[in-house]
C-alpha cells in the first residue's frame, strides 16, 4: 500500500491547546502567501488551517482513517471549550476519486494552526503550544488576481465527448447498465502562477452556500456534502439532476417546477440516493429518507436535493463513513463496479482528486467529507496551471448535447473565480 508520513513531531507526544477567541472576521483573510494552508468554509463558518504538523499521503481512505486514529491519540489537548463540534486538532483530507487508476495521491495533513467559527463561537488551536502562546496569525494585505488566464482545452475536445456520452447512452438502454456519471476537464492556464487564496475569495463571495473547500492544490466550492457526523447523528446531502438558465430568459420558479417534475433528472436523483441510503445502512441504528427530492438554487445551476439523516454509534467516525460512501452515484453510477469500470475505459481522464471526498474529522471521529466538484487541481510543477473538472449523471433519457451544456454551466463558478466567465 503506498504511504508516506511527514511528521514534524516525531515519536514524542504532542501538545495542542483550543482558546476561544473575539470574531476574527473573515476566517479566509488568515490564509498565508506561501506554505501549506488549508480551507473549509461555508456561510462564513468553519476554519482555516495553517502549516502542516504532519500529513500522511495514502491511496486509502481506510488507511487515512487508522493513522489519524493512531495519531489523534498522540495529542494530549488542553481546550477552552471542550466538545465544541469542530474545535480543537482536526486532519484535513483530499482524496481521490479512484485510487486504482489515479496518478495523484491522497492526503491527510494536520494543520499547525486552526482559527474556526460555528454557531456564533470562534475559537483558535494550536499544534505544539501553550495557552500563553496563542497570538492570532497576521491577517494578509492583498491577493493577486490571475494573469492573463485562458482556457487551452482539456483531454478530450467537445465533440468526443458528446460522442461518448451517446456510447454510453446505448449501454444503458440496452440494460447493460443503469447510471454513469461522466466527466470531462478544461486546463486553465495563466501567465504567473495563481494565487489560490484569490480563487477561493471569489467562490466564497459568489457561493456562500457551498462548501468551499482548499487542500493541498485541490479548490472549489461544491454543493454536496457527502457526510456530516455530529455526536451520533449523520447527515448526507445527495444531489443528482440539474438545470441551469441560459440568459434571463426563464423564470427560476417555472425552472424549479420543471426540474421537479423531470422523469428524466428524478431517476437520475434515485439512483444516487438509493446508493447513498444503501451504504449507511448497515452503519445506522435508524434513519430517514425523505421521499421525494427538493430543489436547491445555487446562482448557477439548480439541483434535486436529499438530506438523508440517520443516528450512528460511536465506533463509526467520519472517515469510516466516507469510506463507505465513496463513491455515490451521484459521482459514479450504479451498479457502481460497472460504472467505474466504463469511467474509467472510456472518461480518458484521471479525475485525480476531483469527485472524491474532500473535508475535515476531529479528534472525536466528528467531521464534514463534502464532494470535491466545482473545482480544480493546482499541481506544485505548473503553480500557473489548473485542470478543471465537471461532469453528469447519465441515464437512458439523456441527450448528448444536454449534457455537455450542463458541465459547462458546472464549470462556471471556476471560470468565474479565474476572470474567464462574468
Ligand atoms: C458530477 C457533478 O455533479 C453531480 C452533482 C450534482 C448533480 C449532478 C448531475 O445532475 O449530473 C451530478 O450528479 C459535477 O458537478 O461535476
Amino acid at each position: 500500500m503506498l504511504a508516506r508520513v511527514i511528521l514534524d513531531f516525531g515519536s514524542a507526544r504532542m501538545r495542542a491547546t483550543t482558546v476561544a477567541i473575539d470574531d476574527p472576521g473573515p476566517l479566509e483573510a488568515f490564509l498565508p502567501e506561501s506554505g501549506p494552508c488549508t480551507a473549509f468554509i461555508r456561510r462564513g463558518e468553519g476554519f482555516v488551517g495553517l502549516g502542516e504538523a504532519a500529513r500522511f499521503e495514502t491511496d486509502r481512505l481506510e488507511a487515512a482513517d487508522v493513522w489519524w486514529d493512531e495519531i489523534s491519540n498522540q495529542i494530549d489537548h488542553d481546550s477552552e471549550m471542550p466538545g465544541e463540534f469542530g474545535t480543537g486538532p482536526i486532519a484535513v483530507g483530499s482524496f481521490t476519486f479512484d485510487p486504482d487508476r489515479s496518478e495523484d495521491r491522497s492526503v491527510l495533513v494536520i494543520p499547525r494552526i486552526i482559527i474556526g467559527r460555528r454557531g456564533g463561537v470562534f475559537w483558535m488551536t494550536k499544534l505544539g503550544a501553550a495557552r500563553g502562546d496563542m497570538a492570532l496569525p497576521a491577517r494578509r494585505e492583498r491577493v493577486a488576481s490571475p494573469v492573463n488566464p485562458t482556457a487551452v482545452g482539456g483531454a478530450m475536445g467537445e465533440d468526443i465527448w458528446t460522442r461518448i456520452v451517446g456510447e454510453v447512452v446505448d449501454l444503458i438502454r440496452n440494460d447493460e447498465v443503469h447510471k454513469v456519471v461522466l466527466a470531462r476537464d478544461l486546463i486553465v492556464r495563466a501567465d504567473e502562477p495563481l494565487d489560490l487564496r484569490y480563487l477561493l475569495d471569489r467562490l466564497i463571495e459568489n457561493y456562500p452556500m457551498t462548501w468551499a473547500y482548499l487542500v493541498d492544490g485541490m479548490i472549489g466550492a461544491t454543493p454536496e456534502l457527502l457526510l456530516r457526523r455530529q455526536g451520533g447523528l449523520v447527515t448526507s446531502r445527495v444531489l443528482a439532476g440539474t438545470v441551469w438558465r441560459e440568459g434571463d430568459t426563464v423564470d427560476p420558479l417555472q425552472l424549479a417546477a420543471e426540474l421537479a417534475r423531470s422523469q428524466k433528472d428524478i431517476s437520475e436523483h434515485e439512483f444516487a440516493v438509493a446508493s447513498v441510503a444503501e451504504a449507511l445502512a448497515p452503519y445506522c441504528q435508524a434513519m430517514n429518507v425523505p421521499e421525494a427530492p427538493s430543489v436547491l438554487k445555487l446562482p448557477n445551476v439548480m439541483h434535486l436535493a436529499t438530506d438523508i439523516t440517520g443516528s450512528v454509534g460511536p465506533d463509526t467516525g467520519a472517515l469510516a463513513l466516507a469510506a463507505a460512501l465513496h463513491p455515490s452515484a451521484a459521482v459514479c453510477g450504479t451498479p457502481t463496479h460497472l460504472a467505474l469500470d466504463i469511467i474509467s475505459e472510456l472518461e480518458s481522464l484521471d479525475r485525480g482528486r476531483y469527485a472524491g471526498p474532500v473535508g475535515w474529522t476531529d479528534m472525536y471521529g466528528d467531521g464534514e467529507w463534502a464532494i470535491a466538484l466545482r473545482g480544480g487541481q493546482v499541481r506544485p510543477e505548473t503553480p500557473q496551471e489548473i485542470q478543471l473538472f465537471a461532469g453528469a449523471g447519465i441515464v437512458a433519457d439523456s441527450d448528448p448535447s444536454v449534457e455537455l451544456a450542463e458541465t459547462g454551466a458546472k464549470l462556471v463558478p471556476m471560470l468565474q473565480a479565474l476572470g474567464l466567465d462574468s
